[in-house]
């Protein structure tokens, strides 16, 4: 006789409570209920049978059970997993679960018309057209209905007063439902076929295994994992596929509804919160057949889910920064586990630790090594700006600026890639030297012309760029902008090739979905010659008149002390110059750089993936870096120095150092200080095989509670050092 139940609750509580039953209660984990908690009352989730060590008399009841569908066992497990593995409590794991629940039943129910079978007493020709219209006895709209009878309203109300009409109620209609596995099978390639059986075994088998989806960019590799969709959806299974970020999810969702006559569910922040909720009870109900979304996507409520595709896995996108701290790709492999489906992680440019796996034999790997239809991968040159720079303030230099001419003048599209927003990276005055930095941050302050404002990419502090140096007073042409940002390239692309049609893609210039849409189509269909962009246009387009890319500062991003530098580098780099030749024409790279001989610049020049992956797969393993050792990051933050370093080391002295495991720090982050918190890292480095996780809850139980302003971030397996 069940009297009592654990609830969790979606709050930053590092517990569950016990709550009393009502007699006779059917309440089973997993049903959403509500529970006061203080003096409010609070939806959370039946989680277990409650402590019984608790005494009756102190319980108290379960106020309700919402109607909402009950959460699968797989997905509370998949909460308590990543709360465990993130450290982080599991109320706020299991939040982002809920996030789609509240407004499930929102809606108002459409209203419809449909026959009673009852004739009017009058019977007219307009009348007469009606009920023909409606004689299949489905219910629709008044509108659609009138229209396709060819009458005014008037009419149809007219025999709804009558009762040859009724008015119902539909439900509204669910989301990413009605796709047809075999709606536009395309024909696949030897390779891809053989892919695509494989991984289409897989799911039939419901095998719960990873696989490595790798193929050079144009390969086709989103065709061959639709096609394991497809089985999927022929089982009656529902399918995830995961991206990296909402500006490409457009293109996506494009190709699965012409793959299979309807378009997904989209799951992403900035979905209204109803077509959300809907999504939501639409993958508890299994109508929702595919979601295409971002990394909390992970959490739905899949009735049945039978495959998870993970596109673009290399990307740092799905690592998620803010509490709780979790890679989606990771995590993707442990929920398909709970799931019986299996995963299937995608990219042109894998991370080390997929490819490591697949090496181990840990993953499957199944290799696209050409682009699909005879199709060249684009041929690479390497600009050394020792021997070519630019002029003086400028930063194309002349054989890349040769390049783009000729293509223009063919009449075809290039693209110059520069990863940096904004016009310039700092500002100083030439008089007295001062430099524009953050009030908030340890940060330069970016000059973004195109606004005319001064911006703080890390806190988003903003101010005009002003009249004169604040410093000296000296006025506004001795301040100088120093470094390109895109801005400042377009200006100098507009000065190059007057005659261009121009487009700048960067996402704060290329704001909201719709207008990035808009830019990306116009691109796609010619209508602009020559794009400047950030890492926006690195992925998943196909813009196929688009034959030269020319990347304008190839070293960015390689002299920083990331263990991860090399690796995203060429990531980058190989995913934008493969935007190049994609249509009928061959495509060509440039890339301008200072050191050519660089490891990255040579395997991007012989399109030599493998031996890059190998010398880097080597270099980690030898300095026991992810995924040959493991690392996690404590971050303390405070907004007076003193405090965060005092409590940092008071984490370093209560270290159980084993001769393995190891502490570095506590010392003071790269961006020392952000939005006025003063930020002190430490790191802890350990063997592959130890249970990280485990080993830091046990340290932080002895650590000193956290007081006043301290707060603390634990980042298992992080990504970034800053
Ligand atoms: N079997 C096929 N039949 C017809 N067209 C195909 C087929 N396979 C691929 N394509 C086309 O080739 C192009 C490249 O394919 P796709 O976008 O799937 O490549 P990808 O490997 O995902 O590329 P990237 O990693 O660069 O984004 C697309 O225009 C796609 O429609
Ligand atoms: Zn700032």
């Amino acid at each position: 006789m069940k009297d009592r139940v654990e609830v969790l609750l979606p709050v930053a509580l590092d517990r569950s409570f016990t709550y009393s039953l009502p007699e006779g209660s059917e309440i089973e984990p997993g049903d959403i209920v509500e529970v006061p908690l203080g003096r409010r009352a609070m939806a959370g989730v039946a989680w277990g049978p409650g402590d019984p060590e608790v005494p009756a008399a102190k319980l108290k009841p379960v106020s309700g059970v919402f109607d909402l569908p009950r959460l699968a066992p797989e997905l509370l497990k998949f909460v308590d997993w990543v709360s465990r593995y993130t450290l982080s409590p599991a109320g706020m794991v299991l939040r982002i679960a809920m996030r789609g629940a509240r407004h499930v039943g929102d809606e108002p129910a459409k209203r419809a018309v449909r026959t009673t079978g009852e004739e009017p007493r009058r019977m007219t020709e307009a009348r007469r057209r009606v009920l023909d219209a409606a004689a299949d006895g489905m219910a629709r709209s008044k509108a659609d209905l009138a229209r396709e009878a060819g009458v005014s309203s008037g009419v149809v109300d007219g025999l709804i007063g009558e009762g040859a009409l009724t008015v119902v109620e539909l439900p509204p209609e669910p989301i990413g439902s009605g796709l047809v596995p075999n709606y536009a099978a395309p024909k696949l390639n030897e390779d891809q076929a053989l892919t695509a059986q494989a991984l289409a075994a897989s799911v039939r088998e419901k095998a719960a295994e990873t696989h490595l989806l790798e193929g050079v960019t144009g390969a086709g590799k989103t065709e061959v994992y639709l096609e394991a969709a497809a089985e999927a959806l022929r089982m009656g299974r529902q399918v995830l596929i995961l991206l990296p970020e909402i500006a490409l999810t457009r293109a996506v969702l494009d190709r699965v509804a012409k793959r299979f006559g309807e378009p997904p569910g989209e799951w992403h922040s900035t979905v209204a919160p109803r077509r959300r909720a809907r999504t939501w009870a639409g993958t508890a109900s299994g109508e929702t057949q595919i979601v295409v979304g971002a990394r909390s996507a992970l959490f739905l409520p899949f009735r049945d889910l039978g495959l998870i595709i993970v596109d673009e896995e290399h990307d740092t996108a799905f690592k998620q920064d803010d509490t709780p701290i979790y890679h989606a790709r990771d995590m993707a492999v442990v929920r398909g586990r709970l799931s019986n489906a299996p995963v299937v992680l995608v990219s042109a440019t894998p991370s080390i630790e997929s490819r490591v796996n697949a090496e181990t034999g840990r993953y499957k790997h199944h290799l696209l090594p050409e682009r699909y239809g005879g199709r060249t991968l684009p041929e690479i040159g390497l600009i050394d700006l020792r021997m070519n720079p630019p002029q003086r303030g400028r930063w194309i230099a002349p054989p890349l600026e040769k390049a783009v001419r000729e293509t223009l003048e063919r009449g075809e599209q290039a693209l110059l890639f520069l990863n940096r927003r904004g016009f310039a990276p700092l500002t100083l005055c030439r008089s007295c030297g001062h430099r524009f930095a953050c009030p908030n941050c340890t940060a330069w302050l970016v000059e973004h012309r195109f606004r005319n404002q001064l911006v703080c990419h890390h806190c988003g502090h903003h101010e005009p760029v002003p009249p004169a140096c604040p410093k000296c007073g000296a006025d506004s042409e001795k301040l100088a902008a120093v470094g390109p940002g895109v801005e400042r390239i377009r200006d100098e692309a507009a000065a190059l090739f007057p005659d261009a049609r121009l487009a700048v893609l960067s996402s704060d210039i290329t704001v909201g979905a719709e207008r990035m849409r808009a830019e990306l189509t116009a691109i796609a269909e010619h209508a602009v010659d020559l794009v400047v962009g950030t890492q926006l246009v690195t992925k998943g387009h196909n813009f196929p008149d688009l034959t030269l890319v020319g990347v304008v500062d190839g070293d960015l991003g390689l002299g920083t002390a990331d263990p991860r530098a090399a690796e995203r580098t060429f990531q980058l780099l190989e995913q934008v110059t493969g935007r190049a030749g994609r249509g009928d024409r061959p495509g060509r790279g440039f890339v301008q750089t200072h050191d050519p001989g660089h490891p990255v610049m040579q395997a991007l020049k012989a399109h030599d993936s493998e031996s890059f992956y190998a010398a880097e797969i080597n270099a980690r393993s030898d300095a026991a870096l992810p995924p040959f050792g493991r690392m996690a990051s404590l971050l303390v933050t405070a907004p007076a120095r003193a405090e965060a370093e005092s409590y940092a080391r008071s984490l370093a002295r209560v270290f159980p150092g084993t001769p393995d495991i190891r502490l570095l720090g506590p010392a003071e982050a790269p961006i020392a200080v952000i939005r006025g918190r003063h930020r002190i890292r430490l790191i802890v480095k350990a063997p592959r095989a130890t249970d990280l996780s485990g080993f830091i809850r046990g340290w932080l139980a002895s650590a000193l509670p956290l007081r006043g302003a301290l707060t603390l971030h634990i980042d298992v397996d992080p990504v970034s050092f800053l």
